[in-house]
């Protein structure tokens, strides 16, 4: 699906940031009450997306609680290459939606067992979802600042080897190579912690992040 994607961009110096980065995915964010949101009626939402595609960047579009026709709707005028579904949808709620799609599976923080991750993300993998496991953020639903337990997420990959999934959660410049290392994560995304101050993307903490492309095996990002 991508590497290293960046969360939550509102502007065009964003955008920009992410693409020199060397990170290869964008979201969008569609919650009304989300410090990040941007509005999918405004020309300049779809000059934001249309910049991405130029720099040849995924554009994902982060929805929560919306119906499958608002998110169709959407997707046509903005322009986006994958849906991502962050709220309380269910598989059955969410049978509508259409295109490359993934779900926030959100956990709580502490230790869990192999059995406790696989019952929340095995129906959406099985129903074809890309699986973002983020923490649990209560009604903001997501960009919570929060880290997941690293070794669970591994233990559950481990048994899960041909899984599509991506981690989320609290990822910052400074532990993002970690928390590769400890999830055996082969994806990671970031919302807040490529901010300063909260709400407003920094393009040095976007390059610093975007690093990690480096980490893995076939990247020829920064060689
Ligand atoms: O970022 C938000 O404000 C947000 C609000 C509601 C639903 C989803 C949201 N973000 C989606 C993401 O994919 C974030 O990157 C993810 O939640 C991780 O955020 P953070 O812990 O701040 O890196």
């Amino acid at each position: 699906m991508f590497r290293v994607k960046i969360c939550g961009v509102r502007l065009k110096s964003d955008v920009e940031a992410v693409g020199q980065s060397g990170a290869d995915a964008i979201g969008l964010n569609f919650f009304p009450p989300s410090i990040r949101y941007v509005d999918p009626a405004e020309a300049a939402t779809r000059e934001l997306s249309e910049l991405a595609r130029s720099l040849g960047l995924i554009r994902i579009g982060v929805f929560v609680n919306e119906t499958p026709l608002k998110i169709a709707e959407v997707v046509a005028n903005v322009g986006l290459d994958a849906v991502q579904l962050h709220g309380d949808e269910t598989i059955e709620s969410a049978a509508g939606v259409s295109g490359r799609k993934l779900r926030a599976i959100k956990l709580p923080t502490g230790t869990l067992s192999v059995t406790q991750i696989d019952a929340a993300c095995r129906p959406w993998i099985d129903a074809g979802y890309h699986v973002l496991f983020d923490a649990d953020a209560g009604a903001a639903h997501g960009g919570s600042g929060k880290t997941l337990d690293w070794p669970s997420i591994a233990s559950w990959a481990a048994r899960s080897p041909s899984a599509s999934w991506t981690l989320a959660g609290g990822l910052t410049p400074d532990n993002v190579s970690e928390a590769i290392r400890a999830s055996s994560a082969q994806s990671v995304d970031t919302a807040s912690g490529v901010e300063s101050p909260k709400g407003t993307k920094s393009t040095d903490l976007i390059r610093r992040f975007s690093r990690v492309m480096r980490a893995w095996p076939g990247s020829t990002h920064g060689k």
